[in-house]
């Protein structure tokens, strides 16, 4: 279990003058999805990387069940746009090696769950055997998603993950991620940034859009899970939160 408290966050980077974030007070209960959205320069990724640890903020305090954020941590997953997998590692070899950092395992055991990771987010053995550069931009993603939940951190933060891939695929590694997260014995808490209204509603619990660095628009997602994407769009509450969400981003909410 793993609330995720941002408490008057303030953030000024070095040699610039205005707040990235200003003022900013969020709190992520454990086992919540929540959505950053907004536009280019409104503080995502800064709100994000405050939780990863691997920026300090102005003032304020980033907090996980209380405990003050000091810098990355085996308590929280990452995913980030770009692939972020070894090179010159094979898929299995990717996997295996972060399983590695954090358990002490006989090799086998760590291949056999690596394997069985990979075997379930849909890459078969030849795939596993393969070099990233020989992989679709959605199939790597999924590798990255494997390695997030195979980890099994109680903390998961994504910085648009889907956004490097069409929208087929970006719709199956949606789903992916919900089939896996709904399946988790104790849910995960996940913040993801992300540009897409229907990403975000799709995803969360909660959609938050930020601009100028505060937050402009908390909103519930009341759509039960499982969800299916082509039934919860044809719904009034649906049209009527996109609708919101729309005008939040653009600004034209008062
Ligand atoms: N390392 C940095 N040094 C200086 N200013 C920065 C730095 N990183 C971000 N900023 C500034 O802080 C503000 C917030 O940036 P941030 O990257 O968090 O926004 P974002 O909402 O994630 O944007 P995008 O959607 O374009 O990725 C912007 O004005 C940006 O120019």
């Amino acid at each position: 279990m793993s609330t995720i408290t941002f408490e008057d966050i303030n953030v000024v980077y070095e040699k610039t003058e205005h707040y990235a974030l200003k003022n900013l007070n969020l709190e992520i209960q454990s086992g919540q999805i929540v959505s950053l959205i907004g536009p280019s320069g409104c503080g995502k990724s800064t709100t994000l990387n405050l939780a990863s640890g691997l920026l300090k903020p102005t003032s304020g305090h980033v907090k996980i069940n209380g405990q003050e954020i000091t810098g990355p941590g085996l308590d929280r997953g990452v995913v980030f746009q770009s692939y972020s997998l070894f090179p010159w590692m094979t898929v299995l070899e990717n996997i295996t090696f972060a399983l590695q950092q954090k358990e002490k395992e006989r090799k086998e055991i760590i291949t056999k769950k690596a394997a069985e990771i990979l075997k379930k987010v849909g890459l078969n053995e030849k795939v596993q055997k393969s070099f990233p550069s020989q992989l679709s931009g959605g199939m790597q993603q999924r590798v990255a998603i494997a390695r997030m939940f195979v980890l099994d951190a109680p903390v998961f933060l994504m910085d648009e993950p889907f956004s490097a891939v069409d929208e087929i695929t970006r719709n199956q590694l949606q789903d992916l991620l919900l089939k896996l997260w709904e399946e988790g014995e104790t849910k995960k808490t996940v913040l993801v940034v992300t540009h897409n209204i229907d990403e975000a509603i799709f995803l969360s619990d909660r959609v938050v859009v930020l601009r100028d660095g505060q937050i402009q628009q908390d909103i519930l997602i009341p759509f039960k899970r499982p969800r299916d994407r082509f039934k919860i769009d044809q719904e009034e509450a649906y049209t009527k939160i996109r609708h919101d969400l729309l005008k939040a981003v653009s600004g034209e909410y008062n």
